[in-house]
């Protein structure tokens, strides 16, 4: 098994203080499908911004942990990295090498260097292949180990670095054979053998039992030691995060929104949305129940993201610049229609019926009634703002009156927060708490 990758300089040691990957504003926005309808009268569906303005240096040998709940875009980085999806902006640079806009031909030899190890090792191979000709074929296609002996000697070496060995044991099998944990050993066989410097572990034990979990952490740690690799961690799973990774960053709706060494993260919590995720993780003694203290709220659409902070719906501790709209507003009444009697909540719920926004200026929404005249419905605003003055909505709404028949709302002029340094600390983080918001302009 080479340890030594010879392509592009791969395994060579890299200039004190230089990154192995650095990401430089990466996007990646997925267009999303328009009908032939909506293309004749040029109307756009829009994308998601899986991916929005990525920057991250990844040191040779480190462990950084991607955390984030579904859909923050963990994946979809990792893969653009691998160039597995076409990013439609910024820069990967591995080794000093810029990875964005190379054609397939030329990136392929470089994934020998690059590996991924997915989340479903059930899928990671082909069923009617034994788990031996699949290494064997990943080494053949990249020109490795040419002689069929000298493969298989190889396959072998490799099934026995991630422990499924006797090699002769496992080499022919098909990987129906195999148990979870000896498949996602398998995979991470098949990926080793190619000699990487760079391993993306994609939830890499996530499916497995949880009798096998920790070994499968621990022989990637294993490997990252003796091999010299440097692993992104994509995972949900902060525990395992905080065994393993060396620094952490976490993701929401596309964005890198804290990130930091391990222990800092942990031990004290910036973002909001961070602190959220820690209190959320269940405690290992079951006597003291689940926490469920997670944001209120689902995460946002990703093709219509909250403007300004877009952790701001969610947060409980937003106040004026985060980016208050009125369509922030159905969250709210929502919540209060939880609390009131049921011919209340039928009245109310008519008076407000779609709350159909238009916006005529920045920071400013005329917001139309569902039924009757807009008086009512700036009643039951007002009313909605006494009731819970506390509302961190409330601290962007500078204006509100009728105008016509709707309530015109102004808001506070919103700040997009910009991952920044926190003073005395190596943490970044991307939020209004910490830095002086600079209202859009
Ligand atoms: N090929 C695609 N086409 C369109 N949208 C996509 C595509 N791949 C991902 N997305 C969208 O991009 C966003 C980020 O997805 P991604 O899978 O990267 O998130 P994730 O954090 O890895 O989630 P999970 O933990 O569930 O895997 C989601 O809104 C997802 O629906």
């Amino acid at each position: 098994m080479p340890t030594k990758p010879d392509v592009t300089s791969a395994g060579a040691p890299l200039p004190a203080g230089e990154p192995i990957v650095a990401i430089r504003d990466l996007n990646v926005h997925f267009a999303l499908r328009t009908n032939s309808l909506s293309r004749l009268v040029g109307g756009s569906a829009g994308s998601v911004k899986a991916v929005d303005g990525v920057n991250l240096d990844l040191a040779p040998g480190e462990v950084l942990g991607l955390v984030g709940e579904s859909g923050s875009g963990k994946s979809t980085l990792g893969r653009a990295l691998l160039g597995l999806v076409r990013p439609t902006g910024g820069s990967i640079r591995y080794r000093g090498r810029e990875l964005v806009g190379l054609s397939e031909s030329t990136m392929r030899p470089l994934r020998r260097n690059l590996q991924m190890v997915f989340q479903d090792p059930g899928a990671s191979f082909n069923p009617s292949m034994t788990v031996g000709g699949a290494i064997a074929d990943a080494l053949r296609i990249h020109g490795l180990f040419p002689g069929k002996g000298e493969r298989r000697a190889a396959v072998a070496t490799a099934l026995e670095r991630v422990g499924l060995a006797p090699a002769g044991r496992f080499i022919d099998k098909y990987p129906a054979e195999l148990s979870g944990g000896q498949k996602q050993r398998a995979v991470i066989a098949r990926a080793i053998a190619l000699g990487p410097e760079l391993l993306v572990a994609d939830e890499p034990i996530s499916m497995l039992d949880m009798s096998v979990r920790a070994k499968i952490l621990g022989l990637l740690d294993e490997l990252k030691r003796d091999l010299g690799l440097t692993y992104i961690y994509i995972t949900h799973d902060l525990a395992s995060a905080r065994f393993f990774c060396d620094r952490i960053a976490i993701m929401y709706l596309g964005k890198i929104v804290e990130i930091g060494p391990t222990e800092q993260i942990f031990e004290e919590p910036r973002h909001p949305y961070t602190k959220a995720l820690l209190r959320a993780v269940p405690d290992p003694d079951p006597s003291r129940g689940v926490a469920r203290d997670l944001p209120r709220g689902e995460v946002p659409d990703a093709s219509d993201p909250p403007a300004g902070c877009p952790f701001h719906p969610r947060c409980s501790q937003a106040f004026a610049p985060c980016g208050w709209q009125a369509r922030d507003l159905p969250m709210i009444l929502e919540q209060r229609w939880t609390e009131v009697p049921p011919d209340q909540y039928a009245d109310e719920s008519a008076i407000a019926g779609d709350l159909t926004i238009e916006e005529p200026a920045p920071q400013v929404a005329l917001v139309k009634p569902g039924r009757g005249p807009a008086e009512d419905l700036l009643d039951l605003l007002e009313q909605e703002r006494r009731r819970d003055p506390d509302e961190p909505l409330w601290t962007g709404v500078v204006g509100m009156g009728v105008d016509g028949g709707a309530v015109r709302m102004e808001f506070v002029p919103r700040a997009v927060p910009r991952l920044l340094p926190v003073a005395g600390t190596s943490v970044e983080v991307s939020c209004h708490l910490y830095h002086e918001p600079v209202p859009e302009q």
